[in-house]
């Protein structure tokens, strides 16, 4: 049976502050979920939140890019914008740069990932959800469960996966895209992936061509020409079977590493793997936090969730994410905690700059 997995997010208020969702908006994605599931438009879905993230997971067989499930998306996010203007929670709408949908959710603000597959006999998955960082952040994990023996033995003692994994990769300042087959293209592809700010892994796929992960890459920033928050990202990933285990997918967040986001989305720090009730970037407006829900799919219907993070295994993650949050804050407004320059979402550079234009002078040699 072929099945379409959409995952559409928007920020469309936060609660309080950017620290969380308000659970008036995540009931009016509901009511309108139901409603569509209702109608037939969708098998299944579940609706939850990552910080200040709205995510609507949903089950369907019209295929990714469907404009009637992008629309209907839309409508929710700009129905619970409503909720959060009545409530007067924080930046309302958000995430919708746009004033009408006009065929697709892609390029308005929202973040999007889908997958078409042929549902398996039985089809784990994981959705990944993040907030305060961007899409940059799924590079350093997706290589890890697809390309490094390290973290996924899989790659090694696993005959249907002895062959490896080809990355489809995005340079999403300029808008093009390129793929690489691992395990033979593995440095050239850490040389793109390396730079997780500019080059993003958009998809992986078995050898014979089998969809295994995707993400949602954007750049909010680029898109509204103006700083609108973070991408905030989310991620599918099969497993087991021809794709790695789930613990082999889950392994990576065990030792955090750093992304950018948090404050002002312009520092770096740890990623820190949480429950979606400790999904509350509180801390500086962080530390960036990422969820994981698990679910089996049943010809379409989403059976679970079950919250892959909130394993007991995940505590010392947790601990070194905080310890590594006091190291980077430490360094106060110095990089590498603040992002250099160009990397920058917010900066008074300019401003200052022309303020003391009249004061620079030329160094004698
Ligand atoms: O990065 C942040 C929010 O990102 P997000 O909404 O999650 O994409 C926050 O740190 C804000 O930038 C910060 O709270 C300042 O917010 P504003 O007052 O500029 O809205
Ligand atoms: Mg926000
Ligand atoms: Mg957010
Ligand atoms: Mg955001």
């Amino acid at each position: 049976m072929k099945v379409t997995l959409s995952v559409i997010k928007a920020d469309i208020g936060g609660f309080v502050g950017h620290s969380d969702s308000h659970p008036q908006c995540l009931a009016r994605a509901e009511k309108h979920l139901a409603e569509a599931k209702k109608k037939g438009m969708l098998i299944d879905y579940h609706i939850t939140k990552c910080g200040d993230d709205l995510q609507l997971i949903m089950t369907h067989q019209k295929g990714i890019n469907n404009k009637v499930i992008h629309e209907m998306a839309w409508d929710t996010f700009v129905s619970c914008t409503e909720v959060a203007k009545e409530l007067k929670l924080y930046g309302a709408g958000q995430d919708l740069l746009c004033d009408a949908f006009s065929g697709n959710v892609k390029g308005m603000g929202p973040g999007v990932a889908e997958m078409e597959i042929d549902e398996r006999p039985s089809e784990p998955i994981i959705i990944f959800m993040a907030d305060k960082t961007s899409s940059g952040a799924w590079n350093l994990p997706l290589y890890k469960m697809f390309a490094d023996p390290f973290n996924t033995i899989g790659l090694v003692i696993a005959e249907n996966m002895h062959d490896g994994f080809s990355f489809e990769v995005h340079d999403v300042k300029e808008s093009k895209g390129i793929t690489f087959n691992t395990p033979e293209e593995i440095y050239d592809l850490l040389v793109f992936i390396g730079a997780p700010s500019r080059f993003a892994i958009k998809s992986v796929s078995t050898r014979k061509g089998e969809i295994a992960a995707v993400s949602s890459t954007q750049k909010l920033a680029l898109l509204a020409g103006r700083y609108v928050g973070k991408d905030d990202p989310v991620c599918i990933v099969r497993a087991q079977g021809a794709f790695p285990a789930v613990g082999e997918i889950l392994e990576p967040f065990t030792q955090p590493y750093l992304v950018e986001g948090w404050m002002r989305g312009s520092h770096n720090g740890p990623i820190m793997p949480v429950s979606v009730e400790d999904s509350t970037p509180t801390r500086f407006d962080g530390p960036p936090r990422v969820t994981a829900l698990g679910f089996q799919l049943s010809n379409g219907m989403l059976i679970g969730p079950r919250d892959m993070f909130k394993d007991k295994s995940f505590d010392n993650a947790r601990q070194k994410s905080l310890d590594m949050a006091d190291m980077m804050r430490s360094h106060g407004p110095f990089e590498p905690h603040r992002l250099p320059l160009e990397e920058m979402e917010y900066t008074t550079m300019p401003q200052v700059s022309k303020k003391l234009a009249g004061r620079f002078k030329p160094l004698k040699d």
